[in-house]
């Protein structure tokens, strides 16, 4: 489902006299549907680069990244936009969100984006919101003023609300509590069993040893930074 070949990033910095930081170097690897691969490696290996480069926000200079069929480097943006509706989920550490849209709507955008009628996208919103345990006196108001773990939680909701054939997970369980933790971890196992093929990045051990069926230590790709 995932498929990377030959994939290799530098960074220009143009404001330090053009420097170029060469960050990942050749990584091959791919991820089948129903599995859950985590990306390893110390603090700057490079795997937040990685995945951004998967999701199409950081431009790769050289190989290939297949979603499904789409080839993410060389695509135009408005298949990136569709892959990214249809095919392509990813719940980054942080939610970002128009104001004064109100929690249930944030959650059921994503259905609503593939034409899924506004009830039904609601009540796959409500599941997933009491699921994550955001009591429904919240649902209404934006989610611009909750605390840092409910908007996390929502930003889960959001990012689990349609059935994505792949999903980019940027630390999903950072900063939860045991109890939300443990629904995170079995809303990506009911993924992975419905066939979503999974790239993680978990500092959570635990959750990582649990969910993941093997580990790509980014750190092998990083040139200067080898073991
Ligand atoms: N936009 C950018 N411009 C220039 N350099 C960047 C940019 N983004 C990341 N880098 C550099 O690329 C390297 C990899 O960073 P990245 O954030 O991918 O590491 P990471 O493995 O995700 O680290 P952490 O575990 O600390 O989040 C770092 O040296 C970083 O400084």
């Amino acid at each position: 489902m995932i498929e990377l070949k030959d994939v290799s990033k530098t960074f220009t910095l143009h404001n330090q006299g053009s420097a170029v930081i060469e960050v990942i170097n050749n990584v091959s690897f791919s991820v089948a549907s129903g599995e859950c691969v985590a990306l390893t490696g110390a603090s700057g290996a490079g795997k937040s680069t990685l995945m951004r480069m998967i999701y199409g926000n950081y431009l790769t200079q050289a190989g290939e990244i297949r979603i499904g069929d789409v080839d993410i480097v060389r695509a135009e943006p408005r298949d990136i936009i569709k892959l990214r509706r249809d095919v392509l989920g990813y719940v980054s550490q942080f939610l970002r969100v128009v104001p004064r849209v109100p929690t249930l709507d944030v959650v059921a955008e994503p259905l609503r984006a593939l034409g899924v009628p506004a009830d039904d996208a609601q009540d796959r919103a409500s599941a997933l919101l009491t699921r994550l345990n955001i009591p429904e006196r919240l649902w209404s108001l934006s989610p611009t003023t909750f605390s840092g773990g409910e908007q996390q939680r929502v930003n889960i909701a959001r990012g689990f609300a349609h059935s994505y054939p792949a999903m980019l997970l940027d630390e999903p369980t950072a900063s939860l509590d045991a109890a939300n933790r443990e629904v995170v971890l079995s809303l990506i196992e009911d993924a992975k069993a419905r066939g979503a093929a999974i790239i993680g990045i978990f500092h959570d051990e635990a959750a990582r040893t649990r969910v993941c069926d093997r580990e790509i230590d980014v750190g092998r790709f990083t040139p200067g930074m080898a073991a």
